[in-house]
């Protein structure tokens, strides 16, 4: 799967992953008042718009993105009818080719990993029949219980050809509070970037890069260049570019030198772009995806001027 991801980013010569993390104030009335006519203000409503939305901007930004990154989070909190609006909108991207890494941030003992694990990423059996469920090519995972509750997900990947991204350092402004501390001679996220690295060895792609990736945000440059030395055979899902704040001269030290090794994520800059100043003069409401394939096209611009 790593090199699935890595021949698509090569093809579309574009180191970025979309965001598909909507919320209802970032959906213009048109497409929400659809969706209420048809399941009324409700939790399917609201998943409904969602769908409708998420699939606007896929159809836009299809052949340009390799990869969107759907969160969980934003789903969930609509219940069941979310869960299938999350699951809709990874078959329709996967349908349109692209990849999809389920932005999930699980983490538990190994028992529960396992549920998770097969859930996501493996197979479900009732009985005799055998069901694929959430079907991301990549899952983001919480390694801090250490690595048991790693391991159950490696079966999956091995079996069913998908890939994982690992938190190291994440872009949040209090991360520093734990994973910068001192542990012996180094910090706690150098050393989780060398447990990463070193438990991505036993599963190497043709690139040379392993499907075991790790998180590492935009918006701690310093650290994302150190953790490149650290792990240069790791790929990197680099989010906190653009709505957080990192420009691409803060990610640029996540890159290898052959300008492979990161995809860059944004959310809120691309779906909600036709929000935005430097969009609306352009885009109205209706035109809100035209807007995102627009931002989109800026980012690449933007990332492929510093690599
Ligand atoms: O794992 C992630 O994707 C993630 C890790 C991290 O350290 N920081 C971070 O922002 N994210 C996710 O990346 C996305 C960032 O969204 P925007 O700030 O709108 O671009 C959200 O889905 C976050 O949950």
């Amino acid at each position: 799967m790593i090199d699935q991801l890595i021949k698509k980013i090569n093809e579309t010569q574009n180191p970025t992953v979309v965001g598909l993390d909507p919320r209802l104030d970032y959906i213009p009335e048109y497409i929400r008042e659809k969706a209420y006519d048809a399941y009324g203000k409700t939790l399917s409503g609201a998943a409904y718009a969602f769908l409708l939305f998420n699939k606007a901007i896929i159809d836009e930004i299809y052949d340009i993105v390799p990869a969107v990154k759907p969160q969980v989070a934003m789903y969930e909190q609509y219940g069941a009818a979310g869960m299938q609006a999350y699951i809709d909108t990874i078959a329709y991207s996967k349908e349109k080719g692209m990849v999809v890494i389920g932005d999930i941030k699980r983490s538990d003992i190994a028992s529960t990993a396992e549920s998770y694990s097969d859930g996501h990423i493996g197979r479900v059996l009732v009985e005799e029949n055998q069901f694929e469920v959430y079907k991301e090519d990549f899952i983001t995972l919480n390694p801090y219980l250490g690595y048991d509750s790693i391991e159950p997900y490696m079966s999956n990947c091995e079996a069913y050809d998908k890939g994982l991204f690992v938190l190291v350092k994440t872009s949040n402004p209090n991360s520093g509070e734990i994973q910068d501390i001192m542990v012996g001679s180094e910090h706690l996220y150098e050393y989780m970037g060398g447990l990463v690295s070193k438990w991505g060895e036993a599963y190497m792609g043709q690139s040379g890069y392993s499907r075991i990736g790790a998180v590492v945000g935009a918006t701690h440059s310093k650290q994302g260049q150190v953790l490149r030395g650290i792990m240069p055979k790791t790929y990197f899902l680099v989010p906190g570019y653009g709505a957080q704040g990192a420009t691409a001269e803060d990610l640029a030290g996540c890159f290898n030198k052959d300008g492979l090794g990161a995809i860059v994520n944004s959310s809120r800059g691309i779906i909600a772009a036709y929000q935005k100043p430097a969009y609306k003069k352009d885009f109205d409401a209706k035109d809100f995806a035209k807007a995102s394939r627009q931002a989109a096209l800026d980012m690449k611009a933007d990332l492929n001027r510093v690599l």
